[in-house]
């Protein structure tokens, strides 16, 4: 299947690409235009990003183009409650794959903090999140094989607060079916308010889970929920 083929949302825009190098390359070009555009029209720019195993290439390829990156902050839409220095930490994977070369300059605004509950540092996260300049201007999420996006995971207790269009919270504490299971997440709010909004996947499999997703209720498969413009898909085999 490829994803032509889906009966995607009006107003949903599809990008397919040969391979993950080039799917790499066409997202840093798009972003680094958006973030330019941003810091140019209002001095700052914010992007989000996700982490997971699919977004190294792109942040390679976003770390060397050319923009004012000391006026971009760059934060997660979710993260592991680990250190930065944990092989599982999306912050550290940010660290060691982003915030090289030109983007070196750009400021972090981690959500990992420690603490002696994770309610306490999703708590701490959303207070540092007050220095995240909203709307955001870019963000990028991944898609789990559950429809999880950003730390929203099905079946979660806290789901259907942090999908709801008044969440007050910026973050929130979620556990996930896998470990590290304690995360920390941005909420739908916050996350959906942003004016470029790009879901990264690859693979076939993925695919299947996105056309699953379109016919089912956020609570069911979270990723539904970003599924309207202006998100934009990218997509390659
Ligand atoms: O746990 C996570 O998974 C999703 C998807 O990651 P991937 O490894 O399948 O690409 C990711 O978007 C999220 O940020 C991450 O914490």
């Amino acid at each position: 299947m490829a994803i032509s083929e889906l009966d995607l949302p009006t107003g949903v825009v599809a990008h397919s690409s040969a391979n993950p190098q080039r799917q790499a390359e066409l997202m840093a070009d798009n972003v680094a235009k958006a973030l330019a555009y941003a810091v140019q029209t209002h001095g700052i720019a914010s992007l989000v990003v996700s982490g997971g195993r699919s977004p190294i290439a792109f942040f390679e390829a976003l770390s060397i183009r050319e923009l004012n990156w000391s006026k971009v902050q760059i934060s997660l839409a979710d993260e592991r409650w680990v250190p930065a220095t944990n092989p599982a930490s999306n912050e550290g994977l940010v660290r060691r794959h982003l915030l090289q070369n030109a983007a070196r300059e750009a400021w972090l605004i981690g959500l990992y903090h420690p603490a002696e509950s994770l309610e306490q540092a999703a708590s701490l996260a959303d207070q540092a999140l007050a220095q995240l300049q909203r709307p955001i201007d870019v963000l990028i999420l991944g898609m789990g094989d559950d429809g999880h996006t950003a730390s929203l995971f099905p079946g979660n207790p806290k789901l259907a607060h942090a999908l709801r269009d008044d969440c007050l919270e910026r973050c929130l504490p979620m556990q996930a079916p896998v470990d590290p299971q304690a995360r920390l997440t941005m909420t739908y709010p916050l996350l959906a308010g942003a004016r470029m909004q790009c879901l990264a996947i690859q693979g076939a499999d993925k695919l299947e889970t996105l056309r699953a997703a379109l016919n089912v209720d956020p609570l069911q498969m979270p990723i539904r929920a970003f599924l309207h413009s202006p998100l934009e898909i990218y997509w390659c085999p």
